[in-house]
């Protein structure tokens, strides 16, 4: 099969309208997957992918289609993003570009747009083997250049942008360049984001602004640096992804996803600084969920049936759309009836170069499915798009910020009027309440000698604290410094405590500095552990950094042997510790109402059994500080008494403080003075016994210290357990 392999046949398809403007139809390319091994081999749909044909042929129908490409089941995944690669060359002047997956369930869509199934492929005869398994993935890993058969579009279209982006650079290294990434789940018409926490799943709402388009409010876009980053990030959104078992399909994807980079590019030369432009492109990369009949003969649960209406309700409104716009007839659109065509409007109708893969099933009894999808394909080759580049000047970005800033502002005023609130009023309420924190804090200070107890409660906590992480670590260590590192390692890799793992990766970081170990290190400053010692995949440490700390700036995709390759590699225990320190967040900015966006910090996950030890030390943290907050609440009621014994000690006749204190016959001045002692003994060795005259007993300060030292031992064998059960 002849691709389209040069950019200048890619030119003949466009139109050039204006200077930069381009007159581009939607492309459409059909993908016929291979027969799986418990199907039926038949004979009713041929790729003639020479002739970019399909031909259906069987006892009721005969028909052949033309399409921008017909890709055979032999064509694997790397001929296949060939096709895309040229388009991907004007990505960093502003186009954007947009590719979507579309078929029947099972058709293959996952597979064309992510990359095979590493779980389903392990249990398939031709991949048994658990070495060739490992050694596909790293290969999937480590270079996309020298896989032909695994990894799908979305990590292709990723590993080419940062591809294109070095080689920007070289030319210009003024030119400043970042990407975000985002990854969107549509679920039973819902929106989510797949790359925040999923137990706490919140919808989010889209909104349309002339700057952006359409954008989807409260979704997290995370800035990355290179190619690995952002395919941790596909990942972790992967494994967040709404799948069921169905009769089609093993692991049948119920939702659309998209998954977004957006590129921004400003020339910070010298000769651009006074008109400095902002180019920005959005690659859209969506993975549909299968359309699929109602079976009658099936038993469907309401959850799966609820899958089902939601699917089809956005499938047939994607058809209706497409209908619409490739019809002559002025037809209204309803981008509005599904949350997937209102996200894909730009791409359906707008300005970007947009791709659909239909993926057909070589099976009979999915004909009638495959004819459906076609007829789709058909229409939606008659859509033409214009598309020119998004280019905007910096100064105006920054004015429109400005504006959209004082926007809200107003609307905010506006907001408060209609709800009756004068916004002096506020302010003065503002003042009021600091008046009143400024007069607290001197009543505060009255009472210094309370304050040092608190002060010294503090630093009893703190002392616990360091207690507590002593004795986990004490608890936890397993590493035998006898051991060789050679024995490190391997005891790393087959220990089942993700915790042990951490310390004892800590312990090859703070270690001995010769190089008595060996880590393999690959070209992109990865660390594998030895095959040896792999007993899951969770044991194949390869590890990333990120774009903060750049421990692998000098990761460089278009390098290819490995004698260069060997110059990248500094020493592996440099790698673990920038691994191990906090270097697993990205910046990331969450895109709000009215577009406004907030800048935060973002987590990247570093593998499957990083982010297991994560939420372990999450929970471990959660339990701590919920012991601790018993402490405290003791602690507090503690001090608050003796607040008010001192109170009552400056202030003796105020019979509301204590009845007790009528009976008291030292002179209130003694008692002060034993009171003030007691502190400073508190503060300075805690056990010497309080001296005083006579009646030591019934003195009501003494029962209320006995209370106290009752109380403190109560705490301290609060501890003792709290520090056991650790
Ligand atoms: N080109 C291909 N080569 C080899 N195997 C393939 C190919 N396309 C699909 N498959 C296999 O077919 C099965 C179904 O594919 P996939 O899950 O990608 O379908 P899908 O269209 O995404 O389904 P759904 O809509 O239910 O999620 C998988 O086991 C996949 O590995």
């Amino acid at each position: 099969m002849k691709s389209l392999n040069n950019t200048s046949q890619k030119q003949d398809q466009l139109t050039a309208n204006s200077q930069n403007e381009k007159k581009q139809n939607i492309q459409v390319y059909i993908r016929l997957r291979p027969f799986l091994p418990h199907e039926e081999q038949e004979d009713v749909v041929e790729i003639k992918s020479e002739e970019k044909k399909i031909l259906i042929k069987d006892s009721l129908h005969l028909m052949e289609s033309k399409f921008d490409q017909a890709f055979d089941p032999s064509q694997n995944q790397k001929q296949v993003f060939e096709n895309f690669k040229p388009y991907l060359q004007d990505i960093l002047d502003g186009y954007n570009f947009t590719v979507f997956a579309y078929g029947q369930t099972g058709s293959g869509k996952t597979h064309t747009m992510f990359g095979a199934d590493w779980e389903y492929m392990s249990g398939h005869q031709a991949y048994t083997g658990r070495d060739l398994r490992v050694q596909h993935q790293s290969t999937f890993f480590e270079s996309l250049e020298s896989d032909h058969n695994f990894a799908g579009i979305i990590p292709r279209t990723i590993y080419e942008v940062f591809r294109q982006i070095t080689l920007k650079r070289e030319q210009n290294p003024h030119m400043q360049i970042s990407v975000y990434v985002s990854f969107i789940q549509i679920y039973n018409e819902k929106i989510y984001d797949l790359l925040q926490d999923n137990q706490k799943p919140v919808a989010l709402a889209i909104h349309e602004n002339k700057q952006s388009g359409m954008y989807v409010e409260g979704l997290s876009e995370y800035q990355v640096a290179h190619y690995y980053d952002s395919l941790q990030l596909m990942r972790r959104g992967e494994k967040n992804r709404a799948i069921r078992t169905t009769q089609m399909n093993v692991k049948s994807s119920r939702s659309h996803t998209i998954f977004q980079l957006q590129i921004e590019r400003i020339d910070d030369s010298e000769y651009q600084k006074e008109k400095k432009k902002i180019k920005r492109s959005k690659i859209n990369l969506c993975d549909l969920a299968g359309s699929e009949k109602i079976n009658k003969n099936e038993v469907m649960g309401g959850e799966h049936f609820n899958e089902l209406r939601s699917i089809n309700l956005s499938l047939t409104t994607l058809g209706k759309v497409i209908h619409s716009l490739s019809s002559n007839q002025k037809l209204p659109i309803p981008y509005r009836e599904s949350k997937l065509t209102r996200i894909l409007q730009d791409s359906l109708s707008g300005n970007c170069q947009t791709f659909i893969i239909a993926n057909i099933s070589p099976c009979s009894n999915s004909l009638e499915e495959t004819l459906s999808t076609l007829k789709f394909a058909e229409r939606a080759q008659h859509i033409t798009l214009k598309i020119k580049p998004n280019e905007i000047n910096a100064s105006d970005f920054q004015i429109v910020q400005k504006l959209q800033r004082e926007i809200n502002y107003l609307k905010d005023l506006l907001h408060m009027k209609k709800k009756g609130i004068n916004p002096n009023d506020i302010h003065q309420r503002l003042l009021k309440l600091q008046e009143e924190n400024e007069r607290l804090k001197k009543t505060h200070i009255s009472i210094n000698e309370v304050e040092k107890l608190i002060q010294e409660n503090r630093q009893m906590k703190l002392e616990i604290t360091k207690i507590q992480q002593n004795t986990v670590q004490s608890m936890r260590g397993i590493f035998d410094d006898s051991k060789t590192d050679k024995d490190t390692l391997k005891t790393l890799a087959e220990s089942k405590n993700l915790l042990d793992q951490e310390i004892l990766l800590n312990k090859i970081n703070q270690g001995d500095q010769s190089d008595h170990f060996f880590l393999n290190t690959n070209s992109s400053n990865q660390i594998i552990l030895p095959p040896i010692q792999m007993n899951s995949n969770d044991n194949i440490k390869i590890l990333f950094g990120t774009s903060q700390e750049k421990p692998f700036s000098s990761y460089n995709p278009s390098v290819n042997s490995s004698s260069q390759r060997g110059t990248f590699i500094n020493s592996g225990k440099q790698m673990m510790r920038n691994v191990l320190d906090k270097k697993t967040e990205l910046p990331m900015r969450i895109r709000g109402k009215n577009n406004e966006i907030k800048n935060e910090k973002g987590f990247l996950e570093m593998s499957n059994a990083e982010s297991v030890r994560m939420e372990q030390k999450r929970k471990e943290k959660i339990r701590i500080l919920e012991r601790l907050n018993d402490l405290e609440r003791i602690q507090k009621h503690n001090q608050d008494k003796l607040k008010r014994e001192l109170r009552l000690l400056e202030n003796p006749n105020d019979s509301e403080n204590n009845d007790n204190y009528k009976s008291v016959s030292t002179s209130s001045t003694t008692n002060i003075v034993k009171a003030s002692s007691f502190h400073t003994n508190r503060l300075t060795q805690q056990n010497t016994p309080l001296r005083s005259s006579s009646n030591q007993l019934n003195n009501p300060i003494n029962k209320q210290l006995k209370k106290y030292e009752s109380n403190e031992s109560k705490i301290k064998m609060l501890e003792k357990r709290f520090l056991q059960n650790l």
